[in-house]
């Protein structure tokens, strides 16, 4: 029995998928399965028995990767999952932003009551009129599980699609409509567009990339989305542009005291992924991933731990080890059974980085003797029996 803990709501849908093997517990610190979204778990000491945290979303900014992975706590993601629900919100903030939709609702619903609302609201028109998006430039920032959705759509809008994405994957290059431009050089998608919005994490390296020197690149009245994360913005000098005109309208799905209530900016609170469809999808990856962690030891879209599949184990026991990406770990590894007189049936090493996964079916049954030789190892951080 698997103990599992939820520290944000996780969609019934997936949830029913986890079978009679889980438990839920309250106590975040009983459980060797968390189930999150976007709970922030930077702050909070991780449960001593923590396997795998599994993150029903796209977003891993909110878990503590390395140190995860220094404890041997394996983090999921689930790529793609959430794409089209905040594709579908990226196109509604562009919509919005070209024209005052909201301005005329709210003026309208100030009107109930008034026998005089259809000839006064013809009057009225002008103030909320704009522009359309057809044949504008959108430039992408991010071309990966919803930069790409949205840059197709775009086009299928009429809009004229520029690409900025230095690390994008052949499965996305062959994803993306052949009348994208693919720009090699971030300062053009500055320079040359009318909407601009950006898809990527949060990391070191994205933080603030949108700062007082790219909105001064840009030009008169662009329109600056944001569905990844606002600290990619400095959101200080955005307000500036702003209220100088630089900037027209600066849309955001993260409410924030900075925008909160600021003309020209319009704030969703946070709802790219909340729809029922992406919430399912999102928790039936998770739990899927998870169930697969827990009880093969196979490892599918972690965000600090190598891939690895063995599949099912049909042997008599399968261990998985934890470890540093470090010379001779599987020699050291094989001995230790080798000594014990414990064959091995198969065995797979994967490395990404600095860390590394060892899964090893074997013949006989494993004693804790063998587990703590293991353990003790240097450069292990964590055994685990899976059969
Ligand atoms: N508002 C919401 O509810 C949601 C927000 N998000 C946010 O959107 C982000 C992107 O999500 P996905 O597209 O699903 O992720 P993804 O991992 O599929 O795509 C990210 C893309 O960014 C690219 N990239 C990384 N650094 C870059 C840089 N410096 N310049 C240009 N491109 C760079 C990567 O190569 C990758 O193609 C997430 O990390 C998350 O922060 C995701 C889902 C829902
Ligand atoms: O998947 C992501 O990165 C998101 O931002 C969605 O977050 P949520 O699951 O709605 O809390």
């Amino acid at each position: 029995m698997f103990k599992y803990n939820c520290q944000n709501p996780i969609s019934k849908v997936g949830i029913s998928k986890l079978g009679p093997d889980y438990e839920a517990t309250d106590q975040m610190e009983d459980a060797e399965v968390l189930l999150i979204r976007s709970a922030n778990l930077h702050d909070v000491s991780l449960p001593e028995n923590l396997a795998c945290i599994a993150r029903a979303g796209a977003g891993v900014n909110n878990i503590p990767l390395e140190l995860c992975a220094e404890h041997g706590i394996v983090v999921f993601n689930t790529p793609g999952a959430n794409a089209n629900g905040v594709k579908e919100l990226v196109l509604a903030g562009m919509l919005l932003a070209s024209r005052d939709i909201m301005g005329g609702i709210e003026w309208v619903k100030s009107q109930k009551g008034n026998p005089d609302v259809n000839a006064q609201a013809e009057k009225q028109k002008k103030k909320f009129a704009g522009c359309e998006i057809n044949g504008k430039k959108l430039g992408i920032i991010g071309l990966g599980a919803i930069g790409q959705l949205v840059a197709n759509a775009a086009t299928h809008l009429g809009m004229d699609v520029y690409g900025y994405d230095p690390y994008l994957s052949v499965d996305a290059a062959w994803n993306l409509s052949r009348s994208i431009h693919h720009i090699q050089d971030l300062d053009e998608i500055y320079r040359e567009c009318d909407y601009i919005t950006v898809h990527v994490p949060l990391t070191d390296s994205t933080r603030n990339m949108i700062d007082s020197r790219a909105l001064e690149l840009m030009k008169d009245e662009v329109v600056i989305l944001n569905f990844s994360r606002d600290l990619l913005v400095d959101e200080k000098a955005l307000v500036q542009a702003l209220r100088s005109h630089k900037v027209k309208k600066y849309v955001t799905d993260f409410a924030n005291p900075t925008v909160a209530g600021e003309p020209g900016i319009l704030v969703t609170p946070h709802l790219g992924a909340s729809t029922e469809e992406s919430e399912d999808n999102c928790a039936v990856m998770a739990v899927k991933e998870m169930r697969d962690y827990m009880e093969n030891g196979n490892i599918k879209n972690s965000v600090n731990y190598p891939s690895c599949d063995m599949g099912r184990c049909l042997a008599q026991g399968r261990i998985a080890i934890n470890h540093r990406n470090i010379a001779n770990m599987l020699g050291q590894f094989t001995s230790v059974l080798g000594e014990a007189g414990i064959n091995i049936a198969d065995l797979t090493n994967k490395g990404k980085d600095g860390y590394a996964y060892t899964l090893i079916d074997i013949e006989s049954p494993i004693t804790s003797d063998i587990i703590k030789k293991l353990e003790s190892i240097e450069g292990v951080l964590r055994v685990r029996i899976v059969k």
